[in-house]
């Protein structure tokens, strides 16, 4: 499924004006394309995740999720709908510290509902495709960062979303590990068939990516060739 952005304006009350975050921003992107918003802080990279992860409205503009628009859903059918099809990898993982990698995952099946038989298999081949077979029953603190962001994106993948949005997942790696990240999102995104997008204030990584979409000051230009901004 896709995850299509039209004409999406998002302001935030700011004293007696108003903010403007997302300013006519316009993205499509399609099953098994990975797609980077690059931009400066406060340039609206998070504010645009928000809105296509349905979790806040725009004032005006459409976000069509598997064709589904989601502003002519009640509160209630867009969770639903986040649950079914989104998955989100934030910025900061997030994990509980007391609990092992795969059973964040279990966690996770919980709340997106499921046969309960299936919730650990399908968390183990998880994190054997994010690459920590073996480390399955480690907790947060017995992983290294870049362990601890693999647990964080195979969480985001429970229950097969068909759209994968992530919140600047190399901004606590170091270089090595960053492009390790970016790397294995880009596989998951091709064997997955998963509509990637992934916000980013760092150029560096950006070879497997399929677009490179430019933020600056809540407007999107979509320009890009194969991977590199222009
Ligand atoms: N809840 C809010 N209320 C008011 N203004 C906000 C709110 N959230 C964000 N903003 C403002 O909206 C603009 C876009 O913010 P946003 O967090 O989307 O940017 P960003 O590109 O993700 O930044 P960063 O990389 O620093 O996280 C900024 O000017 C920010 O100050």
């Amino acid at each position: 499924m896709s995850v299509d952005l039209r004409n999406v304006r998002l302001t935030y009350p700011d004293g007696d004006r108003a903010l403007t975050a997302l300013d006519e921003v316009s993205l499509r992107v399609d099953p098994g394309r990975f797609q980077a918003v690059a931009g400066p802080s406060g340039s609206g990279k998070s504010s645009l995740l928000a809105v296509a992860a349905t979790l806040q409205r725009p004032d005006s503009g459409s976000v069509l999720v598997g064709g589904v628009d989601a502003s002519g859903l009640s509160a209630a059918e867009r969770t639903r709908l986040r649950l079914d099809e989104v998955g989100i990898v934030f910025q900061q993982p997030n994990l509980v510290s007391s609990l092992t990698a795969i059973e964040q995952l279990v966690a996770m099946r919980h709340m997106r509902g499921g046969s309960p038989k299936r919730y650990r298999a399908e968390a183990s081949d998880l994190l054997a495709t994010v690459g920590l077979d073996g480390k399955q029953h480690r907790r947060p603190h017995q992983l290294s960062g870049g362990e601890r962001q693999r647990v964080n994106i195979a969480r985001a993948l429970v229950g097969g979303p068909s759209v994968l949005l992530v919140d600047e997942p190399t901004a606590a790696l170091d270089h090595d590990r960053g492009a390790r990240i970016v790397e294995l999102l880009g596989e998951i995104t091709r064997n997955h068939q998963v509509a990637t997008v992934m916000v980013t204030h760092d150029t560096e990584y950006l070879e497997s990516v399929d677009g490179v979409a430019s933020m600056r000051d809540g407007r999107l230009s979509t320009a890009s060739v194969a991977g590199v901004p222009r």
